[in-house]
């Protein structure tokens, strides 16, 4: 099956050694979604997002992938409600994609992956005051994921799709302004499920509140192309390699139960 051939590929992709150690170790992301597993929690509330296009900042390649920025030293793009207790603040959103679309998302949902998956990162800034502090507590980051497939062009995806070029290589960066992330939001946001992880990427510290979008959104084959235009490789290095596949392989549930808000 595929997530089979992916955990295969990204060992032939290796984005990074997986460490053999991890902290704890028990509640590791990404994992695969047995919808039938998943618990209906009717406690959950609907989320409440609020995002301010004016704290958008900037775009950046990370050498992992590109992320766009947001300041958030103040508390104007927030999410609450759902599983969360406290208010989080949006810092950074990003993606994670294939070398094709027949895979490149991070979870699964019944093995079922996609050419592309987008993490909005929030940290919770009614416990901490940075993200830095945020990211090695318990519950101290809320990553909203959602599910890209491919189909008709998203029109609001394109103003991104079009900077992409100026972040080709690693530590490249611009600025990115007036950019409203709740464009990439699934008209229906009700529908989730939600579990407790960790970051996918290293530290891979276990300070993360999931919540995945049951609906996807829908880009062209066109726009992905453009994210696999960019490279892994800052400009001075002689050989460039192409970012694709910068997902990590999927973990262990352990005993944990994923919960949804719908039946
Ligand atoms: N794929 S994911 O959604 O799980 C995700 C991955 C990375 C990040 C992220 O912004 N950083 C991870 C650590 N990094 C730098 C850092 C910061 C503090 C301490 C140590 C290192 C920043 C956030 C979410
Ligand atoms: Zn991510």
């Amino acid at each position: 099956n595929l997530s089979a051939c992916s955990s295969k590929l990204a060992f032939m992709h290796p984005m990074w050694q997986e460490p053999l150690a991890i902290p704890g170790g028990d509640r590791q992301s990404p994992i695969d979604i047995v919808v039938r597993k998943s618990v209906f929690d009717p406690q959950l509330r609907p989320l409440k997002v609020q995002y301010d296009p004016r704290t958008c900042q900037q775009i950046w390649n990370n050498g992992y992938s590109f992320l766009v920025e947001y300041d958030d030293t103040t508390d104007k793009s927030t999410v609450k409600g759902g599983p969360l207790e406290d208010q989080f603040r949006l810092c950074q959103f990003h993606f994670h994609w294939g070398e094709n679309n027949a895979w490149g998302s991070e979870h699964s949902i019944d093995r079922r992956l996609f050419p592309a998956e987008l993490h909005l990162v929030h940290w919770n800034s009614d416990k901490y005051s940075l993200f830095e502090e945020a990211v090695i507590e318990e519950n101290g980051l809320a990553v909203i994921a959602v599910f890209l497939k491919i189909g008709k062009r998203h029109e609001g995806l394109q103003k991104l799709v079009d900077a992409l070029p100026a972040v080709r290589h690693k530590d490249s960066l611009v600025e990115f302004t007036k950019f409203d992330p709740s464009c990439l939001l699934p008209e229906n946001i009700d529908d989730y499920w939600t579990y407790a992880g960790s970051l996918t990427t290293p530290p891979l510290t276990e300070a993360v509140t999931w919540i995945v979008m049951k609906r996807h959104i829908e880009v062209s084959h066109d726009q992905l192309a453009v994210f696999r235009s960019l490279l892994f490789t800052s400009a001075e290095e002689q050989v460039q390699r192409s970012m694709v596949n910068n997902f990590r392989v999927q973990q262990a549930v352990k005993g944990r139960t994923v919960r949804s808000s719908f039946t």
